[in-house]
């Protein structure tokens, strides 16, 4: 399903948190937001998930604007991972993730087999399934991170939108979830902060600052030398990696330094 952002605006209490964002992400791409702390992203993604109506501009699924979509076929549509979410409820980790059917369930269409395999294979693919009966309260943050991701799994939905998703995550579990999800037959939209998972895994990445988008396009041609010092305020070196990837190597202020002072008293 193709998801579009057009002219989007939305600011509050005077201040302008989104400016004038435009973009396109194709059925079946794997679209990385990347930008500093405070640039908009989970503003952003909040109003493509429908959360927030754009004061300005529209978001559309194939074409239909969200605000013509009832909410229940939204959210058999599109499912949201917070970066913040969390359940007061006292709930097992299977009915955690067995929310994610509720969508799909009314007076005539009721709990099946069907929901059961679909809340399992959703257990499974996060490989939380050995712990599909513990109480939410007694799973680590980065067990509930993945139950999160579990629950939007199983809302079967077409477009997932995912705000830091590898947050809390070991770093086996952050590749392993962002390999499964660019696996997904789904379009996917994903804040990350970790540029080198943004390049190796997105198809595009939209770089954001102060609520404008100011670059677009394959990973390498995105997080240049330039506009990572400009955006980040970080010195690094970029090796492109072909179609479109790169490796990205930060390099400290305090080490560029003491490298051209290395190189001063070597001269002289
Ligand atoms: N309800 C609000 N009222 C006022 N300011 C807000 C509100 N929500 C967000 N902001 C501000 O808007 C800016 C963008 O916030 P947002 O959470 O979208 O950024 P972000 O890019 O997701 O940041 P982070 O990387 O830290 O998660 C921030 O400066 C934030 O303080």
């Amino acid at each position: 399903m193709k998801l579009s952002a057009t002219d989007l605006s939305w600011s509050i209490g005077g201040n302008t948190l989104l400016q004038s964002i435009s973009f396109e992400v194709a059925n079946g791409e794997f679209f990385g937001i990347v930008g500093p702390n405070g640039s908009g992203k989970t503003t952003l993604m909040s109003l493509l998930s429908g959360i927030r109506k754009p004061q300005v501009g529209s978001v559309t699924l194939d074409g239909q604007p969200l605000s013509k979509i009832g909410r229940r076929d939204v959210a058999r549509n599109i499912a949201l991972v917070e970066q913040q979410a969390e359940t007061g409820e006292r709930l097992t980790a299977r009915q955690a993730v067995e929310l994610g059917r509720t969508p799909h369930l009314g007076a005539y269409s009721p709990w099946t087999q069907e929901d059961t395999e679909t809340v399992n294979r959703a257990l499974r693919n996060v490989d939380m399934d050995h712990l599909a009966e513990r109480y939410w309260h007694t799973l680590s943050g980065g067990e509930r991170q993945r139950l999160h991701i579990a629950r939007a799994l199983a809302q079967e939905p077409k477009v997932l939108l995912l705000d830091e998703p590898t947050n809390h995550l070991d770093i086996g579990h952050q590749i392993d979830l962002l390999d499964l999800v660019g696996k997904l037959d789904l379009t996917v939209v994903t804040a990350l902060h970790d540029l080198n998972h943004a390049a190796l895994f997105c198809d595009r990445i939209a770089l954001m600052q102060n609520g404008s988008l100011v670059a677009l396009g394959k990973p390498s041609e995105v997080l240049t030398v330039d506009c990572i010092r400009e955006v980040f305020g970080v010195e690094a070196e970029v090796e492109p990696i072909g179609q479109g990837s790169c490796n990205i190597r930060f390099v400290p202020r305090s080490r560029i330094h003491h490298a051209r002072e290395s190189r001063f008293r070597a001269a002289s």
